[in-house]
């Protein structure tokens, strides 16, 4: 009789700690294969953050290596009714593969409530109930006594799917990080535990308007706002890894004026720690406080967001209104404008950039 995990979840995102258990399920109950299953919708949770599709696409990256784990979407496309319960999708199982004996997997927090699951007592006599230990989680023994719970023995881990959505990054298979970073899933959470919240609500305002300049002009609005929300994480690093990863991968900008090192820092983070792999979503994050003589067009987008943002307390209206209408224009505006500001100033910060705004002036509408 071939024996198959079944192993619920909202996945919002799948970590390192699903696969985990569902690699020690296989091999301790010698299991010929653990199915994913990522509920449509939790009946204990009231939203997810990413869509149906997403969670599945993040779950089969994270599984691909793995072929004893597959990926059952029974909960998913079953739309009859609003939630979906867990007595519904072993009926249907059961009877679509009578043959079939099957182990329903959960991690010790939701053993411990399963009093209170939907027909809990008739899940207990379809399936095998399995509990894993799940770090911060104790067993209730009435409950894993009363449904004959059997309790596996993994090492407890912590993690957690609101973990990673809150910037626990290390959690995840990285070519799911991928996955998120690229479509900017979670990243607002992701993020926003980074800095300090005035920060993080100028970074919010970038964004969407990098995002509505991008899309107004016909450019690519996902690279825009992916830009905007990174643009300054790294803005508020400690001083002495600044000073370290500056003299390991950009000691040509190490005599730069600290507070502009933040564009390369951040370009740092979103390469290294988020993966982010595009290029120009990477060069408008390194452009956006100086700009540069390449700026590309999402770049323009970027640096203009970053210095006509409403927040800073000055109306920026009608130049916002000609970067939608044309960003190169409105970008040689912003310049012209750094330019009048700088000549007025002395600081060794504004100098820096006068021989390249300058430049760019000069250089004509540099498309
Ligand atoms: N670190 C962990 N240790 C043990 N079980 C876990 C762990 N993380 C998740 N699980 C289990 O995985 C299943 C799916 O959980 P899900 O709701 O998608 O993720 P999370 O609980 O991380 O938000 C649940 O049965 C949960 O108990």
């Amino acid at each position: 009789m071939k024996r198959i995990g079944l192993f619920g979840g909202s996945f919002d995102p799948i970590h390192k700690a699903h696969v985990e258990i569902a690699m020690c399920a296989i091999e301790q109950l010698h299991l010929d294969e653990v199915q994913l299953i990522p509920t449509r919708h939790n009946p204990w949770k009231n939203q997810s953050c990413a869509s149906a599709q997403d969670r599945i696409e993040m779950i089969r990256i994270a599984i691909q290596d793995y072929p004893s784990l597959t990926i059952n979407t029974i909960e998913i496309e079953d739309g009859g009714e609003d939630k979906n319960y867990t007595i519904h999708t072993i009926e249907k199982l059961i009877h679509q593969h009578p043959d079939v004996q099957y182990y329903y997997i959960m991690g010790m927090d939701q053993a411990n409530a399963f009093d209170q699951w939907k027909k809990a007592k008739r899940i207990s006599q379809l399936v095998h109930l399995i509990a894993f230990q799940r770090g911060g989680y104790q067993p209730h023994l009435d409950i894993i006594n009363k449904y004959h719970f059997q309790l596996l023995e993994n090492q407890p881990v912590y993690a957690s799917s609101s973990d990673v959505r809150n910037g626990h990054i290390e959690m995840l298979d990285s070519n799911v990080l991928r996955y998120i970073s690229y479509h900017g899933l979670y990243l607002e959470t992701m993020v926003s535990s980074r800095m300090k919240e005035k920060r993080w609500k100028h970074t919010c305002s970038v964004a969407k308007l990098a995002k509505k300049i991008a899309k107004a002009n016909h450019l690519d609005s996902r690279q825009a706002y992916i830009a905007g929300i990174m643009h300054d994480v790294a803005k508020e690093m400690d001083k002495d890894m600044a000073q370290k990863i500056m003299e390991k991968h950009f000691s040509e900008y190490l005599a730069k004026p600290y507070p502009i090192w933040h564009q390369w820092l951040s370009r740092y983070v979103s390469e290294h720690e988020f993966l982010i792999d595009d290029a120009v979503v990477l060069k408008a994050i390194e452009d956006h406080t100086t700009a540069s003589i390449g700026i590309s067009p999402i770049g323009k987008c970027l640096y203009v967001a970053d210095k006509l943002d409403p927040l800073r307390g000055y109306d920026s209206s009608k130049q916002i209104e000609i970067c939608l209408h044309d960003i190169h224009q409105g970008f040689r505006n912003s310049l012209i404008d750094f330019y009048e500001f700088s000549k007025r100033r002395t600081e060794r910060l504004m100098n820096v950039f006068m021989k390249f705004t300058i430049f760019m002036l000069r250089k004509g509408k540099n498309k």
